[in-house]
């Protein structure tokens, strides 16, 4: 089989509730995550009318007046939740050019001094004022419920397509009431002539285990790199989530679930901008991949094998997996990626990470 992808294979989530259908899927599942690392997901069980309620919210949200953006920004928040504008925002030490609202699952922080600070992580969003966007808090955090309730079912189905008991990764998330923080963003990337580069985002790995993306305007822009570092277009398609593989999922299940390095390019000049909102799933900060041993069955190492090494990537993100607490390696890729939120509130690591002060055009990673 050509492991070499250049397209992105479409799953559709209805046929899961089927016995006769839940293996075909199981079968293209394991395909899309040991071959490529990305798939569509069509008829995702999230309530359509919420899903359209949050698309018609997210032009309006950008459309605040500045001020009120920059009363939530992020670098109020040690959570690193809440506004970030055009331009604050480093991948692989250069700009991203867009701008985007980090907001999150439910979650009251119980840190206290003494404990490890990347347990600062986790906490409450910064909302916009209720009156200027009525029900938007409402209608975001029914799709992030709905979404991690999702996120937690393709768990169940990913331990199936790698012959592992249906509970295996259950030890990765804490399910009890307020438990768990999972992250999610609004992001809008304006076209090339409002900004200075084409790097809407540039290419990384997402943290966690999985990510869900909803592609909320038709602009193309996402890009996928295959095995030996050719770019391929992952446009909207609607009706249907983006589904990826973050950095954590792929260090401990042995490399058998790609992450793929990805980007978003800016939307040409005179288009109207692109809007995304992406969920990620976290798992429990204290956990050490390093310490957990996965057994997959022979025949499933075997389809690793077959499909050989990654041969070039543009991303490097994420790599401490294999020896840091969970947390602490989100951590690192946070103060990396927004300095000025490190600044204010992680003083320690921002000057082990940046001993020579914010970096202007950024050398991180
Ligand atoms: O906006 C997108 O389509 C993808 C964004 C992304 O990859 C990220 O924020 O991690
Ligand atoms: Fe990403």
């Amino acid at each position: 089989m050509a492991a070499n992808f250049t397209c992105i294979p479409i799953l559709d989530y209805s046929q899961v509730a089927s016995p006769a259908t839940r293996p075909v899927f199981v079968a293209q599942l394991r395909h899309a995550l040991i071959n490529v690392g990305f798939l569509y997901l069509s008829n995702p069980p999230v309530a359509q009318d919420n899903i359209q309620s949050l698309i018609d919210y997210v032009p309006k949200l950008f459309a605040l007046p500045q001020h009120e953006k920059d009363k939530i920004r992020m670098a109020n928040s040690e959570h690193f939740l809440g506004y970030s504008a055009l331009g604050r925002e480093l991948t692989k030490g250069k700009t991203d050019q867009r701008e985007q609202f980090d907001l999150a699952t439910e979650y009251q922080n119980p840190w206290k001094p003494g404990a490890p600070e990347y347990l600062r992580l986790w906490g409450p969003s910064q909302w916009p004022d209720e009156s200027l966007l009525p029900g938007f808090k409402s209608t975001m955090l029914c799709y992030l419920t709905q979404v991690e309730k999702l996120s937690y079912e393709f768990i169940t189905l990913l331990s199936e397509a790698f012959g592992l008991a249906p509970d295996a990764l259950d030890l990765f998330f804490d399910k009890s009431p307020s438990g768990m923080q999972h992250r999610g963003k609004v992001v809008k990337y304006p076209a090339l002539d409002s900004v200075a580069s084409n790097q809407g985002v540039g290419p990384h790995y997402d943290a966690g285990f999985l990510t869900f993306l909803l592609q909320v305007s038709p602009h193309p822009g996402l890009q996928v790199q295959n095995l030996s570092g050719e770019w391929i277009d992952a446009p909207p398609i609607p009706g249907t989530f983006v589904v990826n593989i973050g950095k954590a999922l792929e260090a401990v299940t042995q490399g058998l679930a790609r992450a793929t390095s990805h980007r978003v390019l800016s939307p040409p000049t005179g288009s109207t901008p692109r809007y995304s909102i992406p969920f990620f799933q976290n798992i429990r900060q204290e956990i050490r991949l390093s310490e957990v041993h996965l057994e997959f069955p022979p025949e499933i190492l075997k389809l690793k094998e077959q499909r050989g090494e990654v041969r070039a990537t543009d991303s490097v993100n994420f790599s401490e997996y294999d020896r840091l607490p969970s947390g602490e390696v989100t951590l690192i890729g946070r103060i990396k990626s927004h300095p000025d939120v490190a600044q204010n509130h992680y003083h320690e690591l921002f000057k082990q990470i940046f001993p020579d002060g914010s970096p202007e055009h950024g050398s991180a990673y």
